[in-house]
């Protein structure tokens, strides 16, 4: 077994503290921004210094956890009773729920913890004020270490699927990911690339290719990162060289993550996903999309009925990367957008840049999450996720 090497660290927090590393500055340089309330956290989601499915909901609900922590130890009088901790929290997360759409694990994480504190508000003994703000408290911060434990078991899960079901034949496999979908995307390890961190430790992976995942380049500045980081063999390549790749190298599988999974399991995930695994039924290797249950939204029957973020079409027609020869960075501090943002598109041309498409059930080998690996019924072409989660 290889030695595991830390994994970065994308969400800093303790009781009364929130910190997120500014992704927008990754991969030259590590700056952890803190968070002391929910506008901030809103502000964090929606410009993408932090993201990734699990991690949106996660800072989310911290970043709602500072705010109730500071706001009710600063003044107790403002919270005089339990329901007027409950109207805060509520009032805070219908906010919060604004910054991306989506990612289901936001809203999951939101109607999960208005549950909590619903109960905790009329539960009794008669609940006080100080009862409900510990009851939000400690569901919020029991996800992180929920989110990595299901990150695991996705990685054990996928790698166990992925080398059961290579189309080379033999115990060690090379497989290709999109995006981010490591510790940069969750509270660590990861989902698609907990998979790959899983077949490394054991050292099954002879070598995992990523896409530089254009117009945010999430594989170029983070996937690329945390793989250099953790010295696990990795070769970036343009997305437009997906296919080729396949068609060059022996590639066991595509491993994917997922904002929102339909209960039949069309996905929706990075824009690029769709194509990759058009692809890779094109050249007959497994697509296999990781994510944990919490990404499966029961409540919409298929794809079509997914919200896709359309994003600003700057992200397209400007570069990210480092000015060569510059001091780093464009010079402004702090400001949303990457360091060393340069304009690479004619100036005027029109962009449409949609954050996610939809990867119809059909394309898809497996869904696998923190519960197990989920199949298509033979001769079916849509997924039972809703028996699979019961
Ligand atoms: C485990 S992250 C899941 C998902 O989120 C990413 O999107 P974004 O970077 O825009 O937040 C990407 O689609 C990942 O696959």
């Amino acid at each position: 077994m290889t030695q595991q090497a830390p994994t970065l660290q994308a969400i800093k927090y303790e009781r009364g503290s929130l910190q997120v590393l500014d992704q927008l500055r990754l991969p030259f340089e590590t700056v952890y921004k803190d968070v002391p309330n929910s506008q901030q956290g809103h502000h964090v989601i929606q410009t993408m210094k932090v993201r990734g499915a699990p991690a949106i909901a996660i800072v989310a609900a911290l970043s709602l956890a500072v705010d109730l922590h500071s706001s009710f130890s600063a003044s107790p009088a403002s919270f005089p009773d339990a329901t007027s901790v409950s109207t805060f929290i509520t009032t805070k997360l219908t906010y919060l729920k604004t910054s991306r759409p989506t990612a289901v694990n936001l809203f999951e994480a939101a109607g999960r913890l208005s549950s909590i504190v619903a109960a905790a508000a009329t539960s009794s003994p008669p609940a006080t004020a100080e009862s409900v703000v510990n009851a939000y408290l400690s569901a919020a911060e029991a996800m992180l270490d929920r989110d990595i434990e299901d990150n695991k078991n996705i990685g054990r899960h996928g790698a166990e699927f992925i080398l059961r079901h290579n189309p080379h034949g033999g115990d060690m496999v090379q497989v290709l990911t999109h995006c981010n979908t490591g510790s940069l995307a969750t509270a660590g390890w990861g989902t698609a690339l907990g998979i790959i961190r899983d077949l490394h430790t054991h050292n099954k992976l002879s070598h995992a290719f990523c896409t530089e995942t254009r117009p945010y380049n999430q594989g170029s500045r983070l996937t690329a990162y945390e793989l250099v980081y953790e010295q696990i063999p990795a070769t970036l390549v343009c997305d437009s060289m997906a296919s080729a790749l396949l068609k060059t190298k022996k590639i066991s599988a595509i491993i994917v993550g997922a904002d929102r999974v339909a209960r039949n399991g069309d996905t929706a995930n990075k824009i690029g996903t769709y194509q990759l695994a058009i692809t890779a039924k094109f050249h007959g290797v497994p697509f296999v999309v990781a994510a944990p249950s919490t990404s499966i939204d029961l409540q919409i029957l298929t794809g079509d009925d997914i919200p896709i973020e359309e994003r600003n079409g700057v992200e397209v027609v400007q570069n990210r990367g480092r000015l060569m020869g510059s001091a780093g960075g464009d010079g402004r501090e702090g400001g949303d957008v990457p360091m060393g943002t340069v304009h690479v598109a004619a100036p005027g041309i029109g962009v449409w840049n949609p954050a996610f498409d939809v990867t119809p059930a059909h394309l898809i080998s497996a869904v696998v999450t923190e519960r197990g690996v989920c199949v298509k019924k033979a001769g079916q072409n849509v997924f039972d996720l809703k028996s699979f989660l019961a």
